[in-house]
């Protein structure tokens, strides 16, 4: 899988690289998927060709532009029937409608493209949010996000810009060329035989040179992760006094940014170095042969004026193809890449209305699980678990960290499908259950408290989006929670997160109970907390989970056994199997029982504690 994920990722450097028949090939189905994309301009296609017919307008009045300043010319020359002025008047009032016409050309271009990406990237947005876990998982993060931002910036610059410009300069080509064939077809072979090779060996040299700034651009981002990591956890670094190392570390990347940067920027000034020498090298060619023509009686002076004027039009058109080139190629990477993410299944369809299930006990059965995560295919990490949960009663799994029992309760949830055996609610197979039905029945009070920036309400009004003020108070309350947060100045409105206030460990696991409460599960799942929480903390929020607990059945994920004596029944885990079940005094009878010994190494790491 991470083999596939790679290969993707150099997707945009592949094209480069690979044989001429395998650019051609993958530009094909690209191709294919960038008309895909495009589909979401349908709906503002009006726009689309109101912008298009001021795009023909502006191009079509800057490509006059050429033949008045010429036709100036003539009348210096005494070869018009106008007069400088009136002929400056028309080059005015052109220049005004080409004013107007590209305003309105950019702004109906960027309408659409402003639309449609929004609608890309909503559905992008949605697309990621309702895949499965397991395909989350095998993509970082920031991979997944860059399809939502740059890969859709890509296609809108497409839209708003590139479109466009190819337009303009395919007309100013085609024009360019018929009008200066009209003028004087000697001087027009003459230029052709001479300018395009100078204008594509540019091309050639300018891409090369993009190629190089690229490498030190990904330089770069790998010295900007190092100065992001070491400020993000500030904390070790400063704690193993590792400044002087990091400092070190950040200052060798450096370096090798201004290697390369410099090598590009030895190339990039060859290449505008050779830019004036070719370019203007040719037009000095063509204005040569242009003036010998002039001296020799075939050609006028307005005509060569005229000439070498859409000759830079047209060599410019010639340099911004090169360009657009490279444009589409990086247009077509990112409209596969998005047409790969919009093609995957989504776990949940928010398009349909959710239905839930009107009345759930709450029983829930394990048959045999077995199970398997995608990414570690080698690992069975449950090997054939089996236990029952009546409606309302409690369970505590246990065991050594890394045993299985955060998968246990994954499996409940459907964040995976085990590969044998199944797990009943109620007498009903999961797998039957619409997803968000099953979901819905059930909270969670994860070991990390993870909570969003925004106010304490908002953050606890998350497990029953549309709860009252009052509503959400009082869950606050029942988790002996309303104490520390009216506290706070502005109560239930403080800001939590990175730009809030920083809530204590035992403050964000009573909002996430909290959470859970104005939830109202029939089935609860407690991942208790790794870290333990100083006595005061520790009884308010086992206050607050007997609270949660009272007439739900509950997982408890345990990691402290002080708190799993009132269960009805202990599962203690070893290596994806059950090797024991019972209650407290049961348990802690057997000897040399695997419950034993764990009580007996926390009572002494508690013992050492107290005497330390
Ligand atoms: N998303 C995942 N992908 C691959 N392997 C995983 C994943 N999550 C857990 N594992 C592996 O599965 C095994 C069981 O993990 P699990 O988290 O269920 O253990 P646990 O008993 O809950 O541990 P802890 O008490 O430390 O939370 C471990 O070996 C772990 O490395």
């Amino acid at each position: 899988m991470a083999k596939s994920r790679f290969g993707r990722r150099g997707g945009d450097d592949e094209n480069s690289t690979e044989s001429p028949f395998a650019v051609k090939k993958l530009s094909w189905s690209g191709l294919k998927k960038t008309l895909q994309i495009f589909r979401y301009t349908l709906p503002y296609k009006t726009y689309f060709i109101v912008g298009f017919i001021f795009l023909i307008l502006s191009t079509g009045t800057s490509l006059a532009f050429p033949k008045l300043v010429g036709s100036i010319i003539e009348v210096i020359e005494g070869k018009s029937p106008y007069t400088i002025n009136q002929i400056t008047g028309v080059l005015i009032a052109i220049l005004v409608f080409q004013a107007v016409f590209s305003f309105l050309r950019i702004y109906l271009f960027s309408r659409v493209s402003e639309w449609a990406m929004a609608d890309v990237r909503r559905d992008v947005y949605s697309k990621i949010i309702t895949l499965p876990i397991g395909f989350l998982e095998q993509r970082r993060v920031g991979e997944l996000t860059s399809r939502i931002t740059s890969d859709v910036t890509q296609l809108q610059d497409v839209l708003s810009f590139t479109i466009a410009e190819f337009f303009r300069q395919i007309a100013t080509l085609v024009v360019g060329i018929t009008l200066i064939s009209l003028t004087s077809w000697k001087l027009t072979l003459f230029m052709l035989a001479t300018f395009p090779i100078m204008v594509v060996a540019a091309m050639f040299f300018g891409r090369y040179i993009r190629r190089l700034s690229k490498k030190a651009q990904d330089e770069l981002a790998a010295a900007n992760v190092i100065a992001e990591e070491t400020l993000q956890s500030v904390q070790v670094v400063k704690a193993f006094t590792n400044e002087r190392l990091e400092v070190q570390r950040y200052r060798t990347a450096l370096d090798r940014v201004v290697a390369n940067a410099l090598k590009a920027a030895t190339f990039r000034g060859g290449f505008v170095s050779f830019i004036i020498f070719a370019l203007f090298g040719g037009i000095v060619g063509v204005i040569w042969y242009g003036a010998n023509l002039v001296q020799s009686g075939d050609l006028t002076i307005a005509d060569l004026f005229t000439f070498v004027l859409y000759t830079t039009f047209i060599g410019g058109a010639m340099g911004g193809l090169g360009d657009m080139y490279a444009q589409i190629n990086k247009t077509i990477g990112a409209s596969e890449r998005l047409v790969e993410i919009l093609g995957e299944t989504s776990e949940v369809d928010l398009n349909v209305e959710e239905k839930t299930i009107a009345t759930v006990e709450g029983n829930i059965a394990y048959e045999n699980v077995q199970f398997t995560y995608p990414s570690r295919p080698d690992v069975e990490v449950l090997k054939g678990i089996s236990f029952d949960v009546a409606a309302g009663e409690k369970i505590a799994l246990v065991g050594y960290s890394g045993a299985g029992k955060s998968t246990i309760v994954q499996l409940l949830m459907r964040f995976y499908n085990p590969q044998g055996g199944k797990i009943l609610v109620d007498g009903v197979d999961i797998a039957s259950y619409p997803l968000s039905a099953l979901r819905s029945m059930m909270a969670i009070v994860p070991q990390e408290v993870m909570l969003f920036g925004g106010t304490i309400q908002e953050n606890i009004a998350y497990g029953r989006p549309g709860a009252s003020e009052s509503e959400v108070r009082e869950a606050a309350r029942k988790a002996n929670a309303l104490q520390f947060i009216d506290s706070f100045p502005e109560g239930l409105q403080t800001i939590v997160g990175e730009r809030g206030v920083k809530l204590s460990g035992g403050q964000r696991q009573r909002v996430a109970i909290a959470r859970a409460i104005l939830k109202d599960p029939k089935i609860l799942i407690l991942d208790e907390a790794t870290s333990s929480l100083d006595a005061e903390s520790e009884q308010l929020v086992q206050a607050a989970l007997d609270e949660l607990m009272k007439n739900r059945t509950t997982i408890v994920i345990a990691h402290r056994l002080a708190t799993i004596r009132k269960v009805d029944t202990i599962y203690v885990i070893r290596e994806g199997q059950i090797v024991e079940s019972g209650s407290h005094n049961q348990l802690a009878l057997i000897d040399n029982g695997l419950y034993a010994n764990l009580i007996k190494l926390q009572f002494e790491t508690a013992s050492l504690v107290d005497n330390g």
